[in-house]
């Protein structure tokens, strides 16, 4: 298995209930998209995966090790193995895109390597190469800050391609792109993964790309999941439950509870 949460849940630092009780197995090579209105709890669901975030109770499973047992050595071991493909990619603006994407092995070179590569790029071919599937090669040498935002999300995408990890977890990938260039990324990044064997996860706004690129889809509500399963398979009454909104349905809004299971809205006189 790829992932495995067993009754997984997490509560961020400051109390709110963020996912509860998430069972969930993804085999390797699997591609799967996220779906569920916004605070559902894909970005918190897709940092537990990407060990940024630690579960408050459950089991979490990633690449056959329980993050939460490893420490040092053992934990970047598992983390250069899982590649995190950003909304907005946290790319210094003065780098260069060469340097940004070479920096996807930093995490599998020595640290020597590693130093000189962030000084004088060592796999220009290799940079060159991941860059060119996304049509944006001739930004090589190109600086971050040059770049319009649909373009450093490609970048972030082609750094983790260089990468070559085996577990790929992408928040809203394609926010940033126009709805043309985010079809062709999208159909890029499943086709890479696909080829290599590479489970993807990705978190996605647009039902219509979820559906038309993942073979599997989990609609996720309220920190809870609604459903998990193949996309032919979702109906038009998932997605209505999935992205009914109770806070704009009601004439009040909730003011009490702060967990995705106390937040709801209290029930309507009619
Ligand atoms: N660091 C944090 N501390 C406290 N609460 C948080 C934190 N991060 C997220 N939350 C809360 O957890 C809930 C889930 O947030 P999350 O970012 O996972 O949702 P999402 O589904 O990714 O939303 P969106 O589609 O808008 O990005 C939200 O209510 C959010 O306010």
């Amino acid at each position: 298995m790829s992932v495995r949460l067993e009754g997984v849940g997490l509560t961020h630092a400051n109390g709110f209930v963020a996912l509860q009780d998430i069972n969930l197995q993804i085999a390797h090579g699997e591609r799967v998209a996220i779906i569920g209105s916004s605070g559902a709890g894909k970005t918190s669901l897709l940092r537990l995966l990407g060990t940024s975030l630690r579960p408050g109770g459950g089991t979490l499973e990633l690449l056959g090790n329980q993050p939460g047992r490893l420490r040092g050595r053992a934990l970047r071991q598992l983390r250069s193995r899982i590649g995190l493909i950003h909304q907005s990619p946290p790319l210094p603006p003065r780098q260069r895109v060469i340097t940004a994407v070479l920096a996807g092995r930093l995490g599998q070179w020595s640290l020597a390597k590693a130093l000189l590569s962030l000084c004088w790029p060592l796999d220009i071919d290799g940079a060159r190469a991941a860059l060119a599937p996304l049509d944006l090669d001739e930004k090589l040498f190109a600086r971050c800050d040059q770049l319009s935002g649909g373009q450093l999300q490609r970048v972030g995408i082609a750094r983790v391609l260089y990468q070559n990890a085996e577990l790929l977890l992408a928040d809203e990938p394609v926010s940033s792109m126009d709805p043309v260039l985010a079809e062709h990324t999208l159909a890029i990044l499943n086709q890479l993964a696909s080829q290599r064997g590479q489970s993807l996860i990705a978190s996605l706004h647009a039902v219509d790309l979820a559906l038309q690129h993942f073979p599997r889809v989990i609609g996720l509500r309220q920190g809870q999941l609604l459903f998990d399963k193949p996309s032919e398979a979702v109906t038009r009454d998932d997605l209505q439950q999935l992205y009914a909104n109770q806070s704009l349905d009601t004439p009040e809004a909730p003011v009490h509870g702060n967990s995705p299971a106390t937040a709801t809205a209290p029930p309507r006189c009619v």
